[in-house]
């Protein structure tokens, strides 16, 4: 292929990840952990796939970083996810140190790459990350709002018993318990759901989509979501490494745009081969506005969690 992508984190969302950008035939894939062994064996693995699933993407597994030299794309989805009980800010200061010491070493072998951060508290991490780099803004990007906006569209389809494909959902907002789930922009067909669904169901289907990943979490018991997440990250990389521009929901650096400044939080974003080609502003209302404000004062908590750990 003429694409490269490493994905640093041969666990759950980065195993699954690397097995749907090979199984699509979008570039070679790198898998990269610590854990001695693991991403060599996944890659192997995956490997001895591809003459059933036909595709003749190359992939490699190391527990260093010599071999992702040159990545078009890096996925990172290196670090803990949390257990039933736990929110995912809860995991910032392991997974902070783990991020800083990943993108340090993708930095200097791949300084071209545009980073798909995964690793949560997500808006937190696309922090470190970007300071970690010293990669301009649209070269770092979160993945959330397509996985989130994914949940809804389901619950969507399942509500209605229509084709998933005919729905499209906006979720704005930190990944986290404040995230923004917007009926007003939600549709199927075209069709605003606020037409199609009673305002009390609405509020059930906006409500499980904020807790989507708690309701995975308390099912698995021993980690979070990946088959989503990992869909929603190839996503990301499929726009990017066709330059196709699709505009998705993801976690953008904003400098004024809606008000927020110097913050990671999710927008809906142009996606291209420069990575964040477009913030796209979208107007409010005042209790949408309200929502984002208050899940952009989290995720500034956060960030100045951030500056305390040093
Ligand atoms: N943004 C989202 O929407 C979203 C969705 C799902 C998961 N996540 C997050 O993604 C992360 C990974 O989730 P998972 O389910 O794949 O976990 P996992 O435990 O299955 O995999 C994580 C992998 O990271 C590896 N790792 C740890 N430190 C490393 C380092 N320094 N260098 C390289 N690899 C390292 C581990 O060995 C492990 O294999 C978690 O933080 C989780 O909360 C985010
Ligand atoms: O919920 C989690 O901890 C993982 C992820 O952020 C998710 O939304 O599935």
């Amino acid at each position: 292929m003429d694409k490269k992508v490493t994905v640093v984190g041969a666990g759950n969302v980065g195993a699954t990840a690397a097995q749907r950008l090979a199984e699509k035939e979008l570039c070679d894939v790198v898998l990269v952990d610590i854990v001695e062994g693991v991403p060599q064996g996944k890659a192997l693995d995956l490997t001895e796939a591809a003459p059933i699933e036909k595709h003749d993407a190359h992939l490699t597994g190391s527990n260093g970083y010599e071999e992702t030299a040159g990545s078009d794309i890096v996925i990172i989805t290196a670090g803990i996810p949390r257990k039933p009980g736990m929110s995912r800010d809860d995991l910032i200061s392991t997974n902070a140190g783990i991020i800083k010491s990943v993108t340090e070493q993708i930095a200097k072998y791949s300084p071209n790459a545009v980073l798909i951060i995964v690793s949560n508290p997500l808006d937190a991490m696309c922090h470190v990350a970007f300071e970690a780099s010293g990669f301009p803004k649209n070269r770092v990007i979160g993945m959330a709002g397509v996985l989130d906006s994914a949940r809804f569209r389901a619950f969507i389809a399942m509500e209605l018993d229509v084709s998933v494909e005919n729905t499209h959902a906006f979720v704005l907002g930190g990944h986290g318990d404040t995230m923004v789930p917007l009926p007003r922009y939600s549709t199927v067909a075209g069709i605003p759901i606020t037409e199609l669904i009673s305002k009390e169901r609405i509020a059930e289907l906006v409500d499980r989509t904020a807790n989507g990943g708690a309701e995975i979490v308390g099912l698995l018991k021993t980690g979070s979501a990946y088959y989503a997440p990992a869909s929603a990250a190839v996503e990301m990389a499929e726009s990017i490494l066709k330059d196709k521009k699709k505009v998705l929901p993801c976690a953008a650096y904003l400098q004024g745009e809606y008000g927020i400044n110097d913050l990671y939080i999710g927008v809906p974003v142009k996606l291209g081969k420069n990575g964040v080609e477009q913030v796209i502003e979208i107007t409010l209302t005042e209790e949408e506005k309200t929502a984002l404000m208050k899940s952009a004062a989290a995720v500034q908590g956060l960030k100045d969690d951030l500056a305390k750990l040093g």
